[in-house]
């Protein structure tokens, strides 16, 4: 269980993040929502330590992640971003392979993990195994991006607008499989969108923020049928 307690985040005179609280169970799929520039990856960054809060408390499983080194906490948070950040001078396959070599897994152990987790994003291990990131479509990378995430099994797995950089047919399909796979059923995902179709269809709850606080909070009903105000309708379209 992930639970944020009154996040702040200032950046100069920019309040980035205001009042931020909620708890994500395990095994949800909880999307924050809103217009670029209202603090979901703010948010989403303070999760793992990529930026430490001003104000408040990340908890994980009951305890506080600013006791916990960075780089552990990282390795139980898969973290999947818009613009893959995938290293460009390593294989896709060294690119999947990244967190179990960290960990010191066995090199068979990773080839089958590696071998696996391609052919369920849909990429061609004897094709695109030793290919270079460059080489390869924007639909195509971003499916090694995933792959990355997933490889050392996470539980929690933190997503930034992980279709965001596709085109609208790409980026339905690959959204479509992934929410398909077992590890997408079975992992406590956090996600970022601005796209409020794609959050309807992913999300247990939805986290709808602007200017730097939570809107409104609630399942994809709970948000249709009772809007707390006129923000929320509009932005939502209702
Ligand atoms: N490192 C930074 N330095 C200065 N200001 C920042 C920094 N990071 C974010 N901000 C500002 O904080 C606010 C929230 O940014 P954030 O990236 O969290 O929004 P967002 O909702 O994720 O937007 P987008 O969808 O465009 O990424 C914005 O006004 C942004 O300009």
């Amino acid at each position: 269980m992930i639970e944020a307690r009154h996040l702040h985040k200032t950046f100069g005179t920019t309040r980035a993040v205001q009042d931020v609280s909620f708890s994500v169970q395990e095994g949800e799929n909880f999307i924050l929502l809103g217009t670029s520039g209202c603090g979901k990856t703010t948010t989403l960054k303070m999760l793992n330590r990529l930026l430490e809060p001003d104000g408040g408390q990340v908890l994980l499983n009951g305890a506080d992640t600013a006791t916990i080194p960075a780089p552990q906490l990282r390795r139980g948070m898969g973290y999947v971003l818009q613009h893959t950040g995938l290293f460009p001078h390593y294989t896709v396959a060294e690119n999947i392979a990244v967190v179990p070599k960290l960990l010191h897994w066995e090199k068979d152990a990773i080839q089958e993990r590696t071998a696996t987790l391609m052919q369920k994003l849909g990429l061609s291990y004897s094709e695109h195994a030793h290919a270079y990131p460059h080489q390869l479509s924007g639909g195509q990378q971003q499916r090694v991006g995933l792959a990355r995430a997933l490889a050392a099994d996470p539980p929690v797995l933190l997503m930034d607008e992980p279709f965001g950089a596709l085109d609208p047919i790409t980026r339905d399909r690959i959204r479509t499989e992934f929410s398909e796979l077992d590890e997408f059923k079975k992992k406590t995902i956090i996600m970022v969108t601005h796209d409020v179709q794609e959050a309807f269809t992913l999300a247990t709850r939805v986290c709808l923020m602007d200017e730097g606080r939570i809107v409104q909070m609630g399942t994809p009903d709970q948000l249709r049928e009772q809007p707390v105000n006129d923000f929320v309708r509009t932005f939502l379209k209702l």
